[in-house]
């Protein structure tokens, strides 16, 4: 069913579901496809055409119910079900996250934390102690692991992502500043996807990146961009 979907529609879904989460705290009980496309700043038949991918949700001319659409977007994102994450890399950037408490609103769990350095391992961060990324597959052996994030240092990250591959995690979410190349393997029709990695799905994030974007565009203010997705 899901095939054939942009990354982009994806994207936006998640800005729907949090414009849904903000119309549902204020008691909006319904919303239209024209009212979720100014707040998202798309078009009416962009939210449609979005929504269509996934089923049908509202009613012609009655517009959405905000919790049963909430609810079907939370199902279609899976973030109805449990996600057990680690992160590798337990530095500022890794401690900031697990102390961040957003990843709790769904069921985001962290479940085991990884690093390299003496001073860290056997520190407890926010209830779970820091392991040596050397315990990882025993870990894997024991507890599903869905996502890892990835936040060590750039020349580290390659054979990190390789580590969390190795233990069956199906997403990544890359912090470090590289292009993360998942192994290939040689066959007679050409490379192959080594086995741990056929699935994996993997995010970069890079807010230095997006502050380079910024100074392109203040530079050439005449393509002005203004970014309506997550
Ligand atoms: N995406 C973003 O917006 C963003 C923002 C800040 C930093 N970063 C990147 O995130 C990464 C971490 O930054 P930081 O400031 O937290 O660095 P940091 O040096 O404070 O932390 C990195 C941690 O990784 C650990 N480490 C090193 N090799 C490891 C390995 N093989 N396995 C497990 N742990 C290992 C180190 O011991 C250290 O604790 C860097 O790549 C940095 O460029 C990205």
């Amino acid at each position: 069913m899901t095939s054939g979907i942009p990354t982009a529609a994806i994207s936006r879904l998640v800005t729907y579901l949090r414009i849904l989460e903000h119309l549902e705290a204020e008691n909006v009980s319904r919303t239209s496809s024209n009212d979720l496309a100014e707040r998202a700043s798309v078009t009416a038949f962009q939210v449609r055409k979005d929504l269509a991918y996934f089923g049908r949700f509202g009613t012609r001319g009655m517009g959405y119910t905000v919790p049963v659409l909430k609810r079907e977007l939370v199902r279609v994102l899976g973030l109805n079900q449990t996600w057990n994450v680690v992160i590798v890399g337990v530095g500022r950037l890794g401690q900031a996250i697990a102390n961040y408490p957003a990843a709790s609103d769904y069921q985001f769990t962290y479940v085991g934390l990884f690093d390299v350095n003496p001073d860290l391992i056997g520190q407890e961060v926010r209830g779970l102690t820091v392991q040596h990324i050397s315990e990882l597959p025993a870990f894997a052996r024991t507890t599903r692991i869905d996502m890892g994030f990835l936040a060590v240092p750039p020349d580290r990250a390659q054979d990190a992502a390789q580590s969390l591959a190795d233990a069956g995690v199906r997403g990544i979410l890359n912090f470090a500043p590289i292009v993360i190349q998942p192994r290939t393997h040689d066959t007679d029709a050409g490379p192959d996807l080594s086995p741990e990695w056929r699935g994996v799905t993997i995010e970069n994030v890079d807010f230095l990146a997006g502050m380079k974007r910024l100074a392109f565009y203040i530079l050439n203010p005449h393509l002005q961009h203004i970014q309506t997705e997550e």
